[in-house]
């Protein structure tokens, strides 16, 4: 966002991120990425808000971020040698009822690599506040294969799904400050 260089400000919207089990990983991200823009727009009704939310899936198995090291090792483990999607939904609300939201899909496909390897890929902390436990733009770009998709939706938020609500809305990207 800070590359977009329009002006915005973060808020935690404080909401509860429990989906039902069943759901659909696009599906559940995208009623989480509604349900934080609703209850941020609630607090400031004349804003734009912009809420998103991202899970992992592989196989038939959903992954957030993990808890602690054992649980980054464990899903690190799912994750090489084979292809995941990374979800991300992002909504978009404005004033005026304005209401626009997308899912963002990228896949990924990683190398496999010794245990020892992966050790070595723990030590460095990228696993901490990240799903699926890397991060593509660190020193985990060394377990990338292959990469299909927006390579920005990996680090969090899908820039060409953000910058495409954002002038279907009819945001000036280019305004003079
Ligand atoms: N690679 C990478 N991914 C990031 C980074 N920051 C965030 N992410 C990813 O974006 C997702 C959401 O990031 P957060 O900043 O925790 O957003 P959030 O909406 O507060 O997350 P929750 O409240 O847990 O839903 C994380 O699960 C990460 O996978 C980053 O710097 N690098």
């Amino acid at each position: 966002m800070d590359g977009l260089g329009l002006p915005y400000r973060t808020e935690a919207p404080g909401v509860d991120e429990h989906v039902p089990a069943d759901l659909p990983a696009d599906e559940a991200v995208r009623m989480l990425a509604v349900r934080k823009a609703r209850a941020v727009q609630e607090r400031h009704p004349e804003a734009w808000v912009l809420g998103a939310d991202q899970l992992v899936e592989v196989g038939q198995d959903v992954l957030g971020k993990p808890r602690d090291r054992d649980a980054a090792r464990t899903q690190l483990q799912r994750l090489l040698g084979s292809t995941h999607v990374i979800h991300t939904a992002v909504c978009l609300l404005g004033p005026g009822g304005h209401h626009s939201e997308t899912v963002e899909d990228t896949r990924l496909t990683f190398f496999p690599v010794p245990p020892e390897e992966l050790e070595r890929y723990l030590d460095t902390g990228e696993w901490e506040g990240c799903a699926g436990s890397y991060r593509v733009e660190g020193r985990g770009q060394a377990l990338l294969q292959k990469l299909e998709g927006d390579r920005t939706n990996v680090q969090g938020l899908p820039m060409l799904s953000v910058v495409r609500l954002l002038r279907q809305a009819g945001f000036d990207l280019f305004a003079r400050p």
